[in-house]
């Protein structure tokens, strides 16, 4: 995942391989919480590991559930069979609607005294529909801050006081969690009816107390009526799929009414496997329409999947995607170009239509996507955000209290933006997508950490089949000591870029050589590049593994480093090396240090700094470097190797160590670490086209 402030994303121009989504959010939640509710114990397989599980996972073992993952990643939970292990919790929900809103029903039908928080924008997102609905039961639910709003405070009752003889009436027209949320917690409440333990409404059951602990009321069938029109049916189809895997069948009368059967009681699976998320694969649908290229393999979900977004699939093919499906996977490739412009009614796939949006940019003209007002209570207002950040673009966008009109971007009309993405993952990874443009013109995304709600490594799988006619690239050349390498790594670090250290290959083909009992002598130039060539080299974790071998620190010394600079001289040496050097360039940038990085292998880099520091502040930094390692040594003897080693390098008759001509000089003598560091950033900043904010 990119932990870093932005992330730049080069211009693309194709794409085309496989990519495995994680899990469905939707999905995952859904089999959590009935696996806790359940009798038995489940295995749950690809489940999806993101913010918004991990917080539902943490919520479900506060309340007593066993959890147990193994190495494969798959889960064992021992279902709590309606026995509440623990009857008071405070748990944190992030900003995880899929957890908030069905914890609150089970809560409040489990007995028990409960706080539900979470992040400020949870704060902001309605659940008072679904609390009215729990009230009319009998269900109390205080809110700790703005009426209608989390944080809440959950207070046991007993369940044979609920008010189950007359339907419970619940609006559909704002969050189809609400009616999802009843639908998994209701069954508490429809079951048969268990030993009667004394009922005392108002305090906490007894521990290990069965529901209903107040005894003979339960054992009947339970009636949801759903107020207004029912927004992303989808959804609701998800739910109660998930249910009937758990042993629960609700009858459903239209969209208006659901039947929970009398006796209806969670049965687990035993096995369920999650499908990879339909949402997530719009990203790499759009792809395989956009990006030039053989097409998109996506894994994981297929075209019959129970999740409602794959109907995205539908919208797409409108707009000219030729997409196949089979069991469990996706093939999609571009077939009209410019894409089709559309007139939808998003209401059915709210989370991918976003991907739509950014489509949209691409077409023969205006689409509008229509009925779409829950987007205005997701994790932003969706729809003034895809608004603000498609203006950015250049577009010109028309948007009402529930539907938004984007008109397409013409060649030479696309801005170099920075996408704010409002904490809202979704806003990160459909405006990925902008980087295809025909102005070949990057685009940055802010906090682009936020795909960790449903897809951590979004950016990583997208760079995996992306291709760039131009890979970023900063090159960091000087001589020995001056700092590059420590400079290097903290760039790339900070940029979220590939780091190349080209010295450590120099220094490796000189260990190399002397194990194969060679010299860098002429003679055995040629011998010593077919070793240079076959590297068996893999860097681990910061490690140099030479055929599995850490030679990591035998690489630092002084005297690796003398060989290296010889071999280096070596000129069919330095051919040998420049095709592994150039494969380092990869998705989304690469910051690379050595002595020609900017004059021979990137000389088309966009930015070159050349390193120095006085031979006395290097000396000293070196030798400060090696007694901290515990090698002794005298700055003397250092100073003297560094200058000979300089010379070495800079007056070689293949390339050379030497500034190139368009480089920026950076003596580092009287700077720190910190300060060398903003510079470059800076200097990175000016050659960027994006606005400094
Ligand atoms: N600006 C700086 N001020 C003080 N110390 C620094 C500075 N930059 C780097 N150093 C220190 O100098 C030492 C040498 O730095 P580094 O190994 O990055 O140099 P290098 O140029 O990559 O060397 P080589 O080319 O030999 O690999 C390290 O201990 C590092 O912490
Ligand atoms: N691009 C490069 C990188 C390194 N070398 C040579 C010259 C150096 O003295 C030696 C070791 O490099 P270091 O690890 O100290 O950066 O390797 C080179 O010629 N070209």
């Amino acid at each position: 995942m990119f932990s870093t402030p932005f992330l730049d994303i080069p211009a693309l121009s194709g794409a085309a391989g496989t990519v495995r989504l994680p899990g469905s959010k939707s999905i995952s939640n859904r089999v959590l919480l009935l696996a806790a509710l359940a009798s038995g114990t489940t295995t749950v397989h690809d489940l999806l590991d993101s913010d918004d599980t991990r917080v539902m996972l943490d919520a479900l073992a506060a309340l007593g559930c066993s959890i147990e993952r193994s190495d494969d990643g798959t889960l064992r939970i021992e279902g709590l069979g309606g026995r509440l292990r623990t009857p008071r919790a405070s748990l944190f929900l992030g900003n995880a609607g899929t957890a908030m809103r069905p914890l609150t029903a089970a809560l409040a039908l489990l007995g028990g005294e409960f706080e539900l928080r979470g992040v400020p924008r949870m704060h902001e997102r309605p659940i008072g529909d679904l609390v009215d609905a729990l009230t009319q039961l009998g269900c109390r639910v205080d809110y700790l801050g703005n009426p209608g709003y989390p944080p809440l405070q959950i207070h046991p009752v007993a369940l044979d006081s609920l008010q189950l003889d007359t339907p419970i009436r619940v609006r559909g027209d704002v969050s189809s969690q609400f009616l999802t949320a009843l639908l998994l917690a209701l069954p508490l409440a429809a079951r048969a009816p268990a030993p009667t333990l004394p009922a005392s409404r108002g305090s906490l059951p007894p521990e290990g107390a069965v529901p209903p602990w107040g005894g003979p009321a339960a054992g009947r069938d339970i009636v949801i009526d759903v107020v207004g029109e029912l927004i992303s049916k989808p959804y609701i189809e998800i739910t109660l799929n998930l249910l009937a895997r758990f042993g629960i069948t609700v009858q459903r009368e239209g969209w208006q009414r659901f039947t929970i059967p009398a006796g209806s009681q969670y049965r687990s699976p035993g096995d369920i496997h999650v499908e990879a998320d339909a949402s997530s694969a719009s990203y790499f649908i759009a792809l395989g329409a956009i990006a030039e290229g053989s097409g998109i393999r996506i894994e994981g979900v297929g075209a019959d999947s129970i999740q409602g977004d794959i109907r995205f699939i539908d919208a797409a093919r409108q707009m000219g995607a030729a997409v196949d499906s089979g069991p469990n996977w996706l093939a999609v490739s571009r077939a009209a170009w410019p894409l089709k412009a559309i007139d939808i009614d998003a209401n059915h796939i709210p989370d991918a239509a976003m991907t739509l949006a950014v489509m949209a940019l691409y077409a023969d003209g205006p689409s509008t996507l229509r009925n779409i007002a829950s987007w205005r209570v997701k994790e932003t207002d969706r729809i003034d955000a895809m608004a603000n950040e498609l203006r950015k673009l250049g577009a010109t966008v028309e948007d009402g209290p529930d539907f938004i009109r984007i008109h397409p971007l013409p060649a030479t009309g696309w801005r170099a933006a920075s996408i704010k993405t409002y904490d809202d993952h979704r806003v990160a990874m459909c405006f990925s997508l902008a980087a295809f443009n025909p102005d070949g013109v990057a685009v940055r995304i802010l906090e682009p950490h936020c795909v960790a709600k449903t897809f951590p490594d979004y950016f990583e799988t997208l760079f995996s089949v992306a291709h760039a006619p131009e890979v970023p690239v900063i090159c960091i050349d000087g001589p020995t000591a001056s700092g590059k390498g420590t400079l290097t790594v903290e760039v790339a670090r900070r940029l979220g870029y590939h780091y190349l250290d080209s010295g450590t290959l120099y220094r490796v083909t000189g260990l190399v050589m002397r194990r194969a009992g060679l010299d860098a002598g002429p003679a055995h130039e040629t011998r010593i590049a077919d070793l240079a060539r076959a590297l068996p080299l893999v860097f681990s974790e910061g490690k140099v593994l030479l055929e599995g071998e850490d030679v990591s620190e035998d690489l630092r010394t002084e005297a690796a480093g003398m060989d290296a600079s010889r071999v280096s001289a070596l000129p069919a040496v330095r051919v040998a090396l420049l095709a592994l050097q150039r494969s380092f360039r990869r998705l989304p940038g690469l910051v690379a240090d050595g002595r020609d990085m900017g004059t021979v292998i990137f000389p088309d880099a966009e930015l070159k700094v050349y390193l120095t520091a006085s031979a006395a502040h290097r000396a000293e930094r070196r030798y400060k470097q090696l007694i901290s390692k515990g090698i002794s040594t005298t700055i003397d003897s250092l100073r003297a190797d560094l200058e000979a080693r300089d010379l070495r390098d800079s007056s070689r008759s293949v390339a050379p160590l030497k500034p190139a001509p368009d480089a920026r000089l950076l003596d580092n003598s009287h700077q720190t670490i910190e300060q060398s560091v903003v510079q470059v950033l800076a200097w990175w900043q000016e050659v960027q086209p994006f606005e400094s904010s």
